[in-house]
């Protein structure tokens, strides 16, 4: 059976070397791009024709599932877009594969329960790189022990979104395993704002926009007298595509939506 995969966010970074990984997949195939503009058309090697020489874009779901049937939805856009792609995508039994970074805790609690009342297998993973998972699990077991701290995520300059989704995936895997608790002094002081970064429970976490980078977090875990920093870099969009094809696998097994690449890598 070859897999039916509707790409949405196809012209962007992560939808290209989406879109090569899946051609070289001899039972997956991409039967439609979902986009808002150019309906009618085709994308062929990331470029707009009007011949079909390519994948068609829909500008609507409605239209889209008039005419393909799609198993999966694959979601590389934007923050704006990703809840309600998601949203259509369960509520016509297609299966989510969302890397999309940007989905509050309550959005995904909700789309964790809607697709789950309709057994709707999928997948929200901040992170798709099987080194980001791990240095996130790393960071959850150590703040049982080393419960102070302090998360920098690094990106490239064209991301829209602060904090990462893989920063605030960190942050909740390791809120399930410390108490919230006020680091550091309880007089502190920013006299300038933003200067301790965001705070989710007491941990703090800053975001770095430079030209040059791709994707990259360290964690700093301090107690008195020691420090253990946990490091993972992205250096090119390669890293992720074994974590996108394994996930467009699982999400057909399974009828339940699952938050981090770590659910199904166990
Ligand atoms: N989970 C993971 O491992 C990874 C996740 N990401 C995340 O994936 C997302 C995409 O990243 P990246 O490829 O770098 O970003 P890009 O900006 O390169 O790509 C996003 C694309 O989505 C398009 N788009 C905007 N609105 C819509 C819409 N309504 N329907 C369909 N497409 C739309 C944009 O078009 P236009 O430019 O014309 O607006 C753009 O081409 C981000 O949220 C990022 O954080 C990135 C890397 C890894
Ligand atoms: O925008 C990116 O590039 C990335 N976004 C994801 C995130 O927000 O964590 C994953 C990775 O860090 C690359």
């Amino acid at each position: 059976m070859t897999i039916k995969i509707v790409l949405a966010g196809a012209r962007g970074r992560m939808g290209s070397a989406a879109i090569e990984a899946i051609n070289k997949i001899e039972d997956m195939e991409i039967v439609a791009a979902l986009d808002y503009k150019n309906d009618g058309l085709f994308l062929h090697e990331n470029k707009v024709h009007d011949t079909e020489i390519g994948i068609p874009i829909f500008t609507s779901f409605d239209r889209l599932i008039k005419h393909v049937q799609p198993d999966v939805l694959l979601d590389l856009t934007t923050p704006d877009v990703v809840y309600e792609n998601m949203y259509n995508a369960i509520k016509n039994g297609i299966r989510p594969v969302v890397g999309t970074s940007g989905l509050s805790f309550d959005e995904i609690e909700k789309l964790t329960e809607f697709a789950n009342e309709k057994e709707i297998g999928g997948i929200i993973a901040p992170n798709f790189s099987i080194g980001a998972v791990l240095m996130m699990k790393f960071s959850a077991m150590a703040a049982r022990y080393l419960g102070d701290i302090e998360i920098i995520e690094s990106h490239h300059n064209q991301k829209v979104d602060a904090p990462s989704g893989t920063a605030m995936k960190t942050a909740e895997m390791i809120m399930n395993v410390r108490e919230a608790h006020i680091q550091g002094h309880e007089e502190e002081k920013e006299h300038v704002k933003g200067a301790r970064g965001a705070d989710i429970e007491g941990m703090k976490i800053h975001s770095i926009r430079l030209p040059g980078l791709l994707a990259h977090q360290e964690v700093l875990l301090g107690a008195e007298g020691e420090l253990l920093t946990l490091r993972h870099d992205s250096f090119n969009r390669s890293c992720f595509m074994p974590g996108v094809l394994m996930a467009i696998r699982n999400v057909l097994v399974r009828k339940d939506l699952v938050y981090g690449l770590e659910n199904i890598l166990d």
